[in-house]
């Protein structure tokens, strides 16, 4: 079994922490985005609007690449993470409409 110097194990222990409590923030943002989008889903339905808004999806790639490039984020990867949640989003939109 590999030693860990224990100065190494505490820098890891606490890097890890800030890493939980990260991923715990996204997954409560994300909750609450999928709450914002499952109530647009609702409006669309009800106003027999399309589940996708290729246009509006656009505009928010093209913020959200500026966004990460100022905060010295990958933007192709902030592309391919906002087009894997969106994909979801509209998803759930079909399936609100089809019960509606
Ligand atoms: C939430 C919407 O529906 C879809 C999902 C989007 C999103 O998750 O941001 C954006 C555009 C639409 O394709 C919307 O039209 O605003």
């Amino acid at each position: 079994m590999t030693t860990i110097d224990p100065s190494v194990q505490a820098e890891l222990a606490r890097l890890r922490d800030s890493i939980d409590n990260i991923d715990a923030a996204v997954v409560h943002m994300l909750a609450e985005r999928f709450k914002c989008t499952q109530q647009v889903g609702h409006l669309k339905a009800e106003h027999k609007l399309p589940p996708a808004d290729p246009a509006r999806e656009s505009q928010q790639i093209d913020r959200l690449r500026r966004l990460a490039e100022s905060a010295k984020l990958d933007p192709a990867f902030a592309e391919k993470l906002l087009n894997f949640i969106i994909a979801e989003v509209i998803r759930h939109h079909e399936t609100i409409a089809k019960s509606s």
